[in-house]
């Protein structure tokens, strides 16, 4: 702890911070290190959800008590249209076409980061933000000569966390470099473990809260699948083989993933898994597992974060999940087509694996690494 401590004591420039408090431990004890490293800290709550739970009403109990044991002000700001409008339309949308969609990158650029440093520049002339992520970000000038396969000139870096358990640097890989020069991540340096310890020794209200579900929209219905019901009406479709072959039948697409084995209610000579979910035919293609592997695949939408765009092909480990274990894979820049250009990501690019990967889904996010230094990620495309 004392390491962090002095790190967060060193940090060069402006003290003044506003701290994303979600009422949770984390962001209870990023809080907690803040004050106890000198910083003037104010608590800021976005509210994103009605209703109650952790995620809600109790969410914002939490964090208002937080900030009365800290003796700092708290601010809520009513963030629940954007959320529906961005997070909760936007999921439905993509899984009704047959997209995993992946919310919580996007939730952290378009609803959380950008919004309230905006709220925190604007209202209480704050320009910091930290949350507790396990990420670390190193300033650009501060970040340590490093061979990196690309320009990292005048980048600000993100980095995993020191955790390998708990690091949450894949779903920060959206982040535009102006936002990520302004956070700070104090948990990066150290384990779940740690911090609940430490939690504990500080007496925080919030130590001993259960850890929250990955999703925190599976977490307020119950399941990802009570929320998807409660948005997307039931529509049969047939479950095939990829010759057409109908094996069974489905109440929705939706409730499938890339890769799937069990579940799927359909007998066959050998196990079978889903490789496709058609969203035009509403059908879910499956395939004995040796289909079910992608060698190549097409990522948009990429934001580059500690290298500038490559112009050549370059190699990179890639995580195809926030789960999956971080694979080898040569990144080839492909040409911006006109709906690119348009768009606010423009970059695209192709990624061979240099073994066959399972369950590479489109609406996933790609995020490509260099050992602990996130270069950039992007959106894997559904094929052809
Ligand atoms: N509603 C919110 N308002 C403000 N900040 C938030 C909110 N939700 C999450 N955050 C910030 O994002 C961080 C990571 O959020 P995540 O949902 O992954 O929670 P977590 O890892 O369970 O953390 P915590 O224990 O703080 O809830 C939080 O630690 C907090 O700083």
């Amino acid at each position: 702890m004392a390491a962090v401590l002095e790190l967060l004591g060193a940090w060069p420039g402006d003290r003044r911070v506003a701290v994303g408090l979600s009422g949770g431990v984390d962001s209870s004890l990023t809080a907690a290190l803040l004050v106890a490293a000198g910083w003037e800290v104010e608590g800021l709550t976005l509210w994103l959800m009605s209703g109650k739970g952790s995620c809600c009403a109790e969410g914002l109990v939490d964090a208002a008590g937080i900030c009365e044991q800290l003796g700092v002000p708290h601010h809520v700001v009513d963030s629940r249209a954007r959320f529906q409008d961005q997070i909760v339309d936007f999921l439905v949308e993509g899984y009704g076409e047959g997209l995993t969609p992946l919310p919580c990158s996007r939730c952290n650029r378009a609803v959380k980061f950008g919004p309230m440093l905006e709220w925190a520049a604007a209202e209480r002339g704050l320009n910091r933000l930290a949350t507790g992520h396990y990420a670390r970000q190193r300033p650009a000038g501060a970040a340590e000569a490093q061979a990196l396969p690309g320009d990292g000139a005048g980048r600000h870096q993100l980095l995993r966390g020191l955790d390998p358990l708990k690091d949450q640097s894949y779903f920060l890989y959206d982040l535009p470099q102006a936002v990520l020069g302004r956070l700070v991540f104090p948990l990066g340096e150290l384990t779940k473990e740690a911090t609940r310890v430490e939690a504990a020794r500080l007496g925080l209200r919030t130590a001993e809260k259960p850890e929250s579900q990955d999703l925190c929209l599976a977490d307020h219905h119950g399941s990802m699948r009570a929320f998807l019901d409660a948005y997307l009406p039931p529509r049969q479709g047939e479950i095939v083989l990829p010759d057409g072959t109908v094996l069974g039948s489905h109440d929705g697409i939706e409730h499938f993933t890339i890769g799937q084995r069990k579940g799927l209610g359909v007998a066959w000579s050998e196990p079978l898994h889903v490789v496709r979910l058609d969203g035009a035919m509403n059908r879910v293609v499956v395939a004995p597992r040796r289909e079910a592997t992608r060698q190549a695949c097409v990522v948009g939408a990429i934001n580059w974060v500690s290298i500038a765009p490559p112009e050549q092909t370059i190699a990179v480990e890639v995580q195809v999940r926030y789960r999956s274990l971080p694979e080898p894979a040569l990144l080839s820049p492909l040409p911006e087509t006109a709906a690119d250009h348009a768009a606010d990501r423009p970059h695209r690019a192709r990624l061979d694996f240099a073994e066959p990967q399972f369950s590479v889904a489109p609406g996933q996010a790609a995020v490509f690494y260099c050992g602990e230094v996130l270069l950039g990620g992007g959106l894997i495309q559904a094929e052809g």
